[in-house]
């Protein structure tokens, strides 16, 4: 019998809810409930409920370690997973990353006893302790190095100063914790990592498209400002030239004689020295809104 056959969503789990993998702690944890709220999705109020249906919305959510969620999308138990790319890609699970989600950035390095080490070949022989063996051992196998990989939970800068490895290998966000343990990165930057939407690959599910959509417009409104202002009629190019827009602006005629309105998105990131350089054109009147969803 093949799983479409069971009915539901074809992942055999007899439901027609979109089922969806969502770090239950951790750096990602905080930051998925959200953009997911955002989204227009419930989330659970208590950091102990394990699993949670919004049935208006066609999806249920289950709360899972950020390590493991790869691994139960890539054998389809679950419909969609978020996690960290570095993740997805040490898990080795047949999982494809389908979005990057802006947040949970992170850098994946070598660090050892600050100037002892400097370049990838010092790696030959030593003992690299890592919570990511696999992403390690595909980066050395690629440059040919031959070390020792020793898989640990967490803490791995300790690991050093108690003697069990030369080297580490791990998540460095703001560099404070290296610094504390008097440890510095050295080579190149073995992987950027920040929060990824994950399916299986091949058909997409049900249901999953407009989940994408859904977060997808979250992704825009962050980054996007909605942006008005008045001008008169002869100056709209200069201006249009300085805001031109995703799809063009929207010109509106205004009660003012030779005087037109002007609504177009902007990205969030400069939007000041855009008011500067549209009120140098002979803009008046410039607001700038936030965008809370949206559609594309
Ligand atoms: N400062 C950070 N520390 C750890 N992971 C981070 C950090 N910033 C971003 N991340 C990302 O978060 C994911 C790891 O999440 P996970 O919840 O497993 O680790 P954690 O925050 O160390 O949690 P815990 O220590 O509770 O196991 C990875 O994708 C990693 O790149
Ligand atoms: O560059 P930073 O901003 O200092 O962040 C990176 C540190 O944070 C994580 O550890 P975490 O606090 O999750 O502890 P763990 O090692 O026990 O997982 C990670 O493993 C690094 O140690
Ligand atoms: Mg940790």
């Amino acid at each position: 019998m093949t799983s479409a056959s069971l009915g539901g969503n074809g992942n055999g789990n007899g439901s027609d809810l979109l089922r969806i993998a969502v770090p239950n702690k951790g750096a990602l944890s905080q930051a998925a409930s959200d953009i997911l709220r955002e989204s227009g999705y419930r989330q659970r109020h208590d950091s102990k409920e394990l699993a949670l249906i919004d049935a208006d919305n066609g999806v249920e959510f289950f709360y899972l370690r950020p390590r493991d969620i790869a691994l139960y999308v890539g054998e389809g138990t679950l419909d969609v997973g978020i996690t960290g790319r570095d993740l997805l890609l040490d898990s080795g699970a047949k999982a494809e990353e389908v979005m990057s989600l802006g947040f949970g950035r992170s850098r994946f390095h070598f660090a050892g006893p600050a100037g002892r080490y400097t370049r990838l070949e010092d790696l030959n022989g030593l003992r690299i302790a890592t919570s990511y063996v696999g992403v390690v051992q595909s980066f050395l196998q690629d440059r040919g190095i031959d070390a020792t990989v020793t898989r640990l939970d967490g803490a791995v800068e300790t690991s050093i100063q108690l003697g069990v490895a030369d080297v580490i290998a791990d998540v460095v966000e703001t560099g404070s914790t290296l610094k504390a343990a008097g440890l510095a990165t050295f080579g190149e930057v073995i992987l950027e990592s920040e929060a990824v939407l994950i399916t299986r690959g091949g058909d997409v599910p049900p249901g999953f498209e407009v989940f994408k959509r859904r977060v997808d417009g979250v992704l825009v409104a962050r980054s996007y400002v909605m942006m008005d202002y008045d001008i008169p009629r002869d100056r709209v190019e200069a201006a249009v030239a300085v805001t031109p827009g995703l799809e063009g602006p929207t010109i509106s005629p205004l009660g003012r004689e030779g005087w037109v309105a002007v609504r177009v998105m902007v990205p969030r990131a400069g939007a000041q020295r855009l008011m500067d350089e549209l009120y140098d054109v002979g803009a008046r009147a410039i607001l700038l809104t936030d965008i809370h969803a949206c559609r594309l």
